[in-house]
């Protein structure tokens, strides 16, 4: 029987609440983009209901729904793009939550670049990325093509993240994805690409 650790849903929640607000009022989530998860064990989450505006969440936009995306005890419609959270949760045990953006830098910048992969180097900021220790290191940010095929979009995500070592990729023209151990290092990954994203944006202007 399956049993959820309901002190351990309502921190979740909450963590997702506050990370709506502060993400929208930073501009990350206009109108009703973006979608946010945090691992609850190592078969459901917590995360947002489709369509809801992610800057004036309360806990009940929140479900629990197991890594396919399949509600648990709750009628609401998950977010559409929960399969993507459940893909990074299946593959890698150590990641605690997960946030899906839609600046207008990672918007712009994964039109302008063409390849299949934007590289951050030569910025000091980028010690805020887990993992990494210099502004010499090369930062892989992997950029897929957008689709509405998300079931699709997972397999092409487990396929390339199987060989390459990132802590987020960008969907071109709809946003970033991005994860960590736990919220708040999530929410720094945030910050810190998006600052990363607006030098790159200005170098090549
Ligand atoms: C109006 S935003 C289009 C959908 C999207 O990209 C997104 O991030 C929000 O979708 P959700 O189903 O999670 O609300
Ligand atoms: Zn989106």
């Amino acid at each position: 029987m399956t049993v959820i650790d309901l002190e351990h849903l309502a921190r979740a929640q909450q963590a997702i609440v506050e990370a709506g607000r502060e993400l929208h009022a930073a501009g990350q989530v206009p109108a009703t983009g973006g979608n946010f998860s945090v691992r609850l064990d190592d078969r459901y989450m917590a995360v947002t209901a489709s369509g809801r505006h992610k800057g004036c969440l309360t806990p009940a936009d929140i479900m629990v729904t197991d890594f396919a995306a399949t509600p648990f005890g709750s009628s609401l419609k998950p977010s559409d793009e929960a399969r993507l959270h459940g893909q990074l949760y299946e593959d890698n045990s150590f990641i605690g939550a997960i946030l899906h953006t839609h600046s207008r830098a990672a918007t712009v910048l994964s039109r302008l670049e063409s390849s299949a992969t934007l590289w951050l180097s030569g910025y000091e900021l980028q010690k805020a990325l887990e993992g990494v220790t210099t502004h010499e290191a090369r930062v892989a940010i992997p950029i897929f093509d957008n689709t509405q095929d998300i079931a699709a979009l997972a397999e092409a995500v487990r396929t390339r993240l199987a060989d390459e070592t990132c802590c987020a990729y960008l969907i071109r023209g709809h946003g970033l994805y991005t994860w960590a151990r736990n919220m708040t290092a999530c929410l720094r990954h945030v910050e810190a690409l998006d600052f990363l994203f607006e030098c790159e944006l200005a170098l090549r202007r």
